[in-house]
């Protein structure tokens, strides 16, 4: 392994890639740097990448490797410099339509636990623009519209939030750990949808999942839920990539088949994968911090004052010029 004092970008592939980037790729990244402020540590170090059009592309890493983070960038959530491009227009300057982003935090605002119907709040955001889809989504998430945003549990909430960010057509879909609470059935069934979505309209799904809560290999642990979902995976560390994302199933010659064949827990492929990945970043982390002498800042969106600007609303989806602050409130447009 790579020494981790080295403090090289992990795993960087730059002879895979070219320099400018990929035109025809959904999603093309040169040498993403990003810092919350200048003190800290750099979330994002010099990332780059190139995901296919159509590609369904699981993000595999540890707590803090960047996941997170670069979805939200993606998706124009936080301002950063560098190329970083959504079918060949960047993300920021000239940013194309039909990117979703769905986040765990959308559950925090007060506005989706305020007393509205769901059909009214659906059709708050377009919904009965959307009438056959949203039909759709409202029976494989099994929600009711006569539901009342206050009155119902965290994952029921969730499930509002898919068929709100859903129901829109999309090219791109950022999914960020927002299927992780989601009963077995729903999640199997969400996901044959996003499956044929993705196939049928060569629609791109970018998605992190909580890893991290289902460590244990079982046939019930999220990874394995998945089944045949991800087309590609790719492994952040540290916030760098290690590599282009990796068709998957492996093919054949891959070297990563040798990582599965000496795992001897009983999994699938991908969950063996996916632990053997975190593993090894457990140990390049420690290394690192010791070379560094890192000190870990707490990790609080509510508390920090740093703004960003978001072209994306909190509450619908719907893309919006605004600054907003990290605990949540609007400061403008
Ligand atoms: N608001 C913030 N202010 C300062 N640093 C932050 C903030 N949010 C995240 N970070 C730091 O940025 C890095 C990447 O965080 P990010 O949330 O993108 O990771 P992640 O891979 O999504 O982690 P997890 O699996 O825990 O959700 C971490 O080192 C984290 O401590």
């Amino acid at each position: 392994m790579e020494s981790a004092g080295e403090m090289t970008p992990v795993g960087k592939n730059d002879t895979m890639m070219s320099v400018e980037g990929d035109k025809n790729a959904a999603i093309s990244v040169r040498d993403l740097s990003f810092s919350f402020n200048q003190a800290d540590e750099t979330a994002l170090k010099n990332l780059s990448m190139d995901v296919e059009a159509g590609s369904r592309c699981l993000l595999v890493g540890a707590n803090g490797a960047g996941k997170s983070t670069l979805l939200r960038i993606l998706a124009g959530k936080r301002l950063t410099k560098g190329h970083v491009q959504v079918h060949g227009r960047d993300v920021f300057q000239n940013p194309p339509s039909g990117i979703t982003y769905l986040g765990t935090e959308w559950a925090m605002n007060p506005v989706v636990r305020g007393d509205i119907r769901v059909s009214e709040f659906l059709d708050s955001v377009g919904g009965f623009r959307h009438k056959e889809r949203r039909n759709t989504l409202l029976n494989i998430l099994d929600v009711n519209l006569d539901w009342r945003m206050h009155m119902i549990s965290d994952g029921e909430r969730r499930r509002v939030q898919l068929v709100m960010g859903l129901m829109v057509p999309w090219t791109l879909l950022l999914l960020d750990e927002v299927t992780v609470d989601l009963d077995v059935v729903v999640r199997t069934d969400l996901i044959n949808f996003l499956i044929e979505e993705s196939k049928e309209r060569n629609a791109t799904i970018l998605f992190s999942n909580d890893l991290d809560r289902h460590t244990k290999p079982t046939k019930h642990s999220t990874v394995d839920g998945l089944f045949n979902f991800p087309t590609h995976v790719l492994h952040l560390r540290l916030g760098s990539n290690v590599g282009n994302p990796e068709p998957w199933p492996l093919v054949a010659h891959s070297p990563l088949n040798d990582i599965i064949k000496q795992s001897n827990i009983e999994a699938s492929p991908l969950l063996k994968l996916a632990l053997a990945w975190l593993r090894e970043d457990l140990v390049y982390r420690r290394e690192y911090e010791k070379s560094m002498d890192k000190r870990r800042g707490a990790r609080d969106e509510t508390t920090d004052s740093e703004t960003f600007y978001s072209r994306f609303d909190y509450v619908s989806g719907v893309s919006h010029d605004c600054v907003m602050l990290t605990n949540g409130q609007w400061k403008g447009r």
